[in-house]
């Protein structure tokens, strides 16, 4: 029997601090026909929030160090704040969303990262995906909004990579569904010249990626991202992209991901 089609974007914190970018991009992915399901970052808000507070943010390979304090405000932020504006900005587009996190249902379940070579305090790494129930709460017609939250065994909360929730998500969820994973951010896609938004890098592959690191044309955040990127395609996920929010319905846009 053919899979069906599931839509999986995810957003991060540049276009979740932009009212009318996310207004926009919210109405496209409402407009996404058939099963879908949106992961948000936040990473942003929750910096500058921190701040606030008078905290420092420390990122590290693209994770937040996060000790106790800091976990309190990227939950309150990303499970709170950002995920319930998304959920009902959705409903109010007609769109069935229901705000998640890993421990709701325990549909995402994590490990604290290990402490060597360093300690990122409170961060997990996913462990198990919990993907035939998720994929009963989708066919019964709900568009699942996950938050980068996620507990482990025990029950501690842990924060998550977004852009890595995003993966494992679509990468469980394939046997289920013929899943496609779209990363959407402020640019076109990955650029050759960061400034210049007409250089798009219409195809990355591992080979090409290890030379645009090399060289120092993807840097800071865009490499994890496009680790996982590259990870889900080579495990199951049917086509990865990243691209401008503007054009998540729009396949030949922005950069396509192959094993
Ligand atoms: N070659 C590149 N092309 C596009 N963006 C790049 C590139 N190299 C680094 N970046 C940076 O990666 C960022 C996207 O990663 P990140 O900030 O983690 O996004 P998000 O918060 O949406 O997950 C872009 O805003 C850009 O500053
Ligand atoms: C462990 C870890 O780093 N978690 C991320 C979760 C949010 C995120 O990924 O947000 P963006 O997608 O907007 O970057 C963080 O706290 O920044």
């Amino acid at each position: 029997m053919t899979k069906q089609a599931l839509h999986i974007v995810k957003i991060g914190g540049n276009i979740i601090d932009a009212p009318e970018a996310l207004a926009s991009f919210l109405a496209n992915f409402a407009a996404i026909q058939g099963p879908k399901l949106l992961v948000h970052g936040g990473g942003k808000i929750a910096t500058s929030m921190a701040a606030d507070l008078g905290i420092v943010s420390q990122m590290i390979d693209g994770r937040r160090v996060t000790d106790a304090e800091s976990l309190r405000i990227v939950t309150m932020v990303y499970a709170g704040w950002i995920n319930k504006s998304i959920v009902a900005s959705l409903q109010a587009l007609k769109c069935n969303s229901i705000g998640l996190t890993g421990p709701d249902g325990a549909f995402v379940v994590s490990k604290k990262r290990n402490s060597e070579p360093f300690d990122y305090g409170f961060v997990g790494d996913i462990e198990h995906v919990k993907a035939k129930d998720l994929a009963g709460l989708i066919t019964a017609g709900f568009s699942p909004v996950f938050a980068p939250i996620t507990a482990d065994v025990t029950g501690q909360l842990l924060n998550t990579n977004a852009d890595t929730m995003a993966q494992a998500l679509a990468i469980a969820l394939s046997e289920y569904f013929e899943t496609t994973l779209t990363y959407c951010f402020e640019k076109q896609g990955v650029l050759m010249d960061p400034n210049d938004d007409n250089s798009v890098i219409s195809q990355i592959n591992p080979a090409n990626f290890a030379q645009l690191k090399a060289d120092g044309i993807v840097s800071a955040g865009m490499i994890p991202k496009l680790e996982n990127a590259l990870k889900a395609i080579s495990k199951g996920v049917q086509a990865v992209r990243l691209c401008h929010p503007d054009f998540v319905s729009q396949p030949d846009k922005g950069t396509r991901i192959q094993a």
